[in-house]
């Protein structure tokens, strides 16, 4: 018997305007305890996505579904109820880089719990061990380099030991060996922790190397195609070809649709 998705995305049609529309009939499942990876080119509403299963922004049309609720995001109380069982790390890790490498991971503790201080240090140090970074925890974040700080911020996400997990660009700035460290951090966190992983990443082979589904939108939130890496990376559709391999040209042109160029720059065609 297969288990129910952890989340669910039916029919959704969102714009954040009545000009354009960003998702169009938008129907995926994310499976429990997975690392799903959506990939897509710039601007297809990947981050958009992730919004509308924030609970940041509602709906047009469609179910957004969180463990078999339907989120309402005019009900605060439920909002509240289900962020608490998500943790996001946002593009680029967004730490607060005034504080310290602890008080960073320390903060949803703070915020979200009425915890004793001497149990969020050891929560929190707990946290740091399990990203290598326990005798880090002392230094500022103006102190760490890119690839600690984005352990940092796996450490914050994971300190309120979510369900659901949303990676918005994990490995965005990252050199190869920091990122190849963040990706199996990422799977090991799932495994280790059982927690629902959703992914959004421009870098295609991590995301192949680390994922157990991926999903692969185009421009107007259109879903392209899904499956397992091998099925995408096996997969003769041009335009799944072209993402995944990265060729410059396939259905999805290289150039943005223009008049002739002679046109544009006034010239006459010599015949
Ligand atoms: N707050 C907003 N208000 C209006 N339009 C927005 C807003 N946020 C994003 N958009 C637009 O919605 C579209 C989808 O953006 P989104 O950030 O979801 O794409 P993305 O796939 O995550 O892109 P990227 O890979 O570049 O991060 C873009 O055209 C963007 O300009």
């Amino acid at each position: 018997m297969t288990s129910s998705p952890f989340i669910e995305i039916d029919h959704v049609t969102f714009g954040y305007d009545s000009r354009r529309t960003i998702l169009n009939d938008l129907s995926l499942q994310f499976a429990r305890g997975k690392v799903t990876a959506v990939l897509g080119g710039s601007g297809c509403g990947k981050t958009t996505l992730l919004r509308l299963i924030g609970g940041v922004h509602p709906a047009n049309s469609g179910r957004v579904v969180f463990d078999g609720e339907v989120i309402n995001t005019r009900d605060k109380a439920q909002l509240f109820r289900l962020r608490r069982r998500l943790g996001m790390l946002f593009q680029f890790g967004a730490l607060f880089t005034d504080l310290s490498v602890f008080d960073n991971v320390a903060f949803p503790l703070r915020e979200m719990t009425d915890l004793p201080e001497a149990l969020i240090k050891d929560i929190v140090l707990m946290k740091l061990n399990a990203v290598g970074l326990r005798g880090a925890a002392g230094l500022k974040i103006s102190e760490v380099s890119g690839g600690m700080g984005r352990r940092v911020a796996l450490a914050r996400a994971i300190a309120l030991d979510p369900e659901l997990i949303m990676y918005d660009e994990p490995f965005a700035g990252l050199d190869l060996v920091s990122m190849g460290v963040a990706a199996k951090l990422i799977r090991t966190l799932t495994d280790v922790t059982g927690a629902t992983t959703l992914l959004i990443s421009h870098d295609v082979p991590q995301c192949m190397a680390i994922s157990d589904w991926v999903v692969l939108m185009a421009a107007g939130g259109r879903l392209v195609a899904q499956g397992t890496p091998a099925e995408l990376m096996d997969s003769t559709d041009p335009e799944v070809r072209q993402f995944v391999r990265g060729e410059p040209d396939g259905p999805v042109k290289f150039h943005y649709p223009a008049p002739p160029v002679a046109a544009d720059f006034g010239l006459e065609v010599v015949r």
